[in-house]
């Protein structure tokens, strides 16, 4: 069984602002709201896909009741732990200004909240999949993701992180399957700013001397490079294709990876997937549909490997 964890999850609110000017009153031009969080994205692509996954976290407060409505309405098997207190956040996304976001920090999460997740995840075992995705709320311990990982140890469970900076790094030595930093996250590990995809290779190489088995550099319409753990490096760029909400577009590209390495066993065919599943989520209003991202798997150039094992 696949499992993923969001300790942060939100109501994404993403809208469009013409002409977006700071210091004054904006007016949105559309306006929508979707659950979200990595982990949540990530079992929501999966289930489209026609894969099975648990999604844990935490939620609170009205926002919380509400992200755990609308997953379970879209069929999504959840076992939150509801906090006492505070809310779960309302995430700002500012559309017309792509990329542009305001993450709310997160409600407190208490000692013993933390503890039952850690039960929950006592009972994870060999085979299983353990999906680490997105920040923490500023109350949890800094090395939450080091403990679980810790915990896991020898018991044959793959576990992929989706995280940045500290929380990221911190957990290498524990070897993920996977992690995936997008080139921003990349560069801000090592002072650096890839540019490409070329340049961003020797910095997916370094994650995996850290430990990581595979890395997978996502770079938005630049497409992707994977670092694999087989040794060969693969690169492509993203299909064509109108940009609508890139909103998910990481977290759709972990889900398809995911759901390409759980059918073949294959690092060409799971990196191509991952490929398609995130630009379909980019180039749509929601999160991907299997439609989508097998149209766009058509569209991705053979990816024999970029620099072979
Ligand atoms: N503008 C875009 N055009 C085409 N594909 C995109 C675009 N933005 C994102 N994608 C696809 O989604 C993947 C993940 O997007 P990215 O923005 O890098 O992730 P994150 O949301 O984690 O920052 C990319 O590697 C690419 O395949
Ligand atoms: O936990 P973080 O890092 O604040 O990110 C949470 C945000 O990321 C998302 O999961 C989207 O992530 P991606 O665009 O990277 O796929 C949103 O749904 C959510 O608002």
């Amino acid at each position: 069984m696949i499992y993923t964890v969001t300790c942060n999850p939100s109501l994404d609110y993403i809208v469009s602002v013409d002409n977006f000017r700071l210091g004054m009153t904006n007016r949105t031009g559309s306006e929508r709201i979707l659950p979200g969080g990595k982990g949540l994205n990530v079992s929501m692509v999966l289930r489209n896909l026609g894969i099975e996954s648990v999604a844990l976290g935490f939620a609170a407060g009205f926002t919380g009741e509400e992200i755990i409505r609308r997953t379970e309405e879209e069929g999504l098997h959840t076992d939150f732990i509801f906090l006492k207190e505070g809310i779960s956040r309302i995430n700002l996304k500012l559309k017309s200004v792509d990329g542009t976001e305001i993450n709310g920090r997160g409600p407190d999460v208490g000692k013993e909240e933390i503890r039952c997740l850690m039960e929950k995840l006592h009972y994870l075992t060999d085979g299983d999949i353990l999906v680490l995705a997105g920040s923490i709320p500023c109350s949890v311990p800094e090395d939450l993701y080091e403990r679980i990982l810790e915990r896991l140890e020898g018991r044959n469970v793959k576990t992929v992180v989706d995280a940045e900076g500290k929380l990221l790094l911190h957990i290498l030595r524990y070897h993920p399957f996977l992690v995936k930093p997008n080139h921003h996250e990349l560069g801000a590990l090592f002072g650096v700013k890839p540019g490409s995809r070329e340049e961003a290779i020797p910095y997916a190489e370094k994650l995996r001397e850290l430990g990581a088995l595979n890395v997978l550099v996502s770079m938005g319409g630049e497409g992707a490079v994977l670092a694999a753990a087989d040794g060969g490096i693969y690169s492509a760029s993203a299909p064509e294709g109108k940009l609508v909400n890139s909103v998910g577009a990481g977290d759709s590209m972990v889900a398809g990876f995911l759901a390409g390495w759980t059918e073949k066993r294959d690092y060409e065919y799971a990196f191509s997937m991952g490929l398609a599943a995130g630009s379909a989520s980019a180039f749509s209003e929601s999160l991907a549909t299997r439609e989508e991202v097998e149209a766009l798997y058509g569209k991705i150039p053979c990816n024999r490997p970029y620099r072979p094992a």
